[in-house]
């Protein structure tokens, strides 16, 4: 599933006229924090440097890593966590159906393989990113499911598509959900990725209209001495459990098979589905716990990530122990034993969030949570059986609160001169 493409390929050398940055495809310039990002999620490699004419300006190793646009699965998905995050949702615009929609998917394809290679935009770009190299800069597309009656196309949409059941914690809104598209941006700059989410607004002209967008941010590449699992803003390490791109059912739980799509659906294959929950935390309550109570609600230590039953970040917990009271040592409302795959037939996905802060509510309190997204092949056996179950009885819900909520349909990475989304529209 990774990304094979080479850094040398025609897609990441210069289109004369179009770029103010010339990338040179040398991965060794790119050091040894850009070459683990390549190696983890699949990104190719790149050095970049300034073309002005004022001398080469050397990238670190975060501004040169660069993400292939052309491949099986879209970028987004498995490539490691960035530093920054915009999501954008869209309605087509009233009038607007499947050829304003095609040529919309068209400019916005053609402005992300520019900008992830690390290329300016011809005519009027803003310089927001200037003098920085691609940056690990993804843009992810996806299709809600009232896309598909707007553009003609209901056969062609696929049942996992259905809408997510009510769970009794939701206080989701409305305004804030859903949407007819989908973008995800993820950069390791804040200005490399406000740019791409402008130029994507931009670019939806008369097309589409921006039905909600949140901002999100992970920890800095190289803030820590080695790269780690990230921490939420309970400040514990999440996303230890996620499914590993080695594991051999990696491919079969995120990514929809190349074969033995209904028919009308084979434009879904090498795709996944991206479930999109904005939860927010109730920082206050959570931080008020004693620490020993906070790791009772997960289930791991706090320090490490370990579970309670002991060993370190990635040893398997032991979700039979007892203590010498005869109790569970990971209590049976824990977080993480409710979510564990064994406990719910199987069921995984891999969880990519972005944590998020939106400044201070009239009640004093934080607006800050996850920007949870999880990926999988069959919402209904990843994200749904799971909720259900932390919804009837997860320890951590005292603590948070789901306030909107989407699920879209990512289809498989556009192939060499294709759009993303072009097997769907043209197909
Ligand atoms: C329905 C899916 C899930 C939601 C919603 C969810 C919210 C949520 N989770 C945390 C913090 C942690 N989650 C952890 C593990 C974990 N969570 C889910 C699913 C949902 N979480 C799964 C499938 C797992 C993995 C279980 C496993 O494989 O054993 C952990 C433990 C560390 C880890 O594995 O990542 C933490 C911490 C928060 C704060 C949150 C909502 C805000
Ligand atoms: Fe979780």
């Amino acid at each position: 599933m990774t990304d094979t493409s080479s850094p040398e390929s025609p897609e990441n050398t210069e289109a004369p006229g179009l770029s103010r940055r010339r990338l040179l495809g040398t991965a060794g310039a790119a050091g040894a924090a850009g070459l683990a990002l390549g190696a983890v999620g699949g990104a190719g490699v790149a050095a970049a440097v300034n073309s002005d004419g004022e001398g080469p300006a050397a990238l670190t190793s975060v501004g040169a890593t660069e993400v292939m646009f052309h491949v099986k699965h879209q970028a987004g998905i498995t490539t490691p966590l960035q530093s920054r995050g915009h999501l954008i949702a869209f309605d087509l615009a009233p009038g607007a159906g499947r050829k304003e929609a095609t040529a919309l998917l068209r400019r916005w394809s053609h402005v992300a393989k520019q900008l992830m290679a690390g290329r300016s935009l011809a005519g009027d770009d803003t310089e927001v990113a200037r003098d920085a190299g691609p940056s690990s800069l993804t843009l992810t597309f996806g299709f809600g499911r009232t896309f598909f009656d707007r553009t003609g196309l209901t056969a062609q949409r696929p049942m996992e598509l259905d809408p997510l059941p009510d769970f009794s914690s939701d206080h989701l809104d409305p305004r804030r959900s859903n949407g007819d598209l989908w973008v995800q941006i993820g950069a390791d700059d804040a200005l490399v990725a406000f740019h791409a989410l402008r130029a994507v607004q931009k670019e939806a002209g008369e097309a589409a209209r921006v039905r909600w967008q949140m901002n999100g941010f992970n920890r800095s590449p190289g803030a820590t001495a080695s790269p780690m699992t990230t921490r939420n803003l309970m400040g514990q390490v999440d996303g230890t459990g996620n499914p590993k791109p080695s594991e051999p059912d990696f491919d079969k739980r995120i990514f929809v098979p190349e074969s033995g799509r209904p028919a009308g659906q084979e434009w879904m294959a090498g795709g996944s589905y991206a479930v999109v929950r904005r939860i927010r935390m109730l920082l206050d309550d959570w931080e008020k716990l004693p620490r020993g109570d906070q790791e009772a609600v997960i289930g791991r230590r706090k320090k490490d990530g370990a579970p309670l039953t002991g060993g370190d970040e990635f040893t398997e917990p032991d979700l039979a122990k007892a203590g010498p009271d005869g109790q569970l040592v990971i209590a049976a409302d824990a977080h993480s034993r409710i979510s564990a795959p064994e406990q719910n037939g199987g069921a995984a996905m891999l969880r990519r969030p972005f944590s998020y802060h939106d400044g201070i509510s009239a009640d004093g309190t934080p607006d800050a949570g996850l920007l949870f997204i999880c990926w999988q092949a069959d919402p209904l056996r990843g994200f749904v059986p799971v909720q259900r179950k932390l919804d009837r009885g997860d320890a951590l819900s005292r603590f948070i609160r789901h306030e909107a909520s989407g699920l879209f349909a990512v289809p498989g990475g556009p192939g060499e001169g294709e759009y993303v989304g072009q097997r769907l529209l043209e197909g």
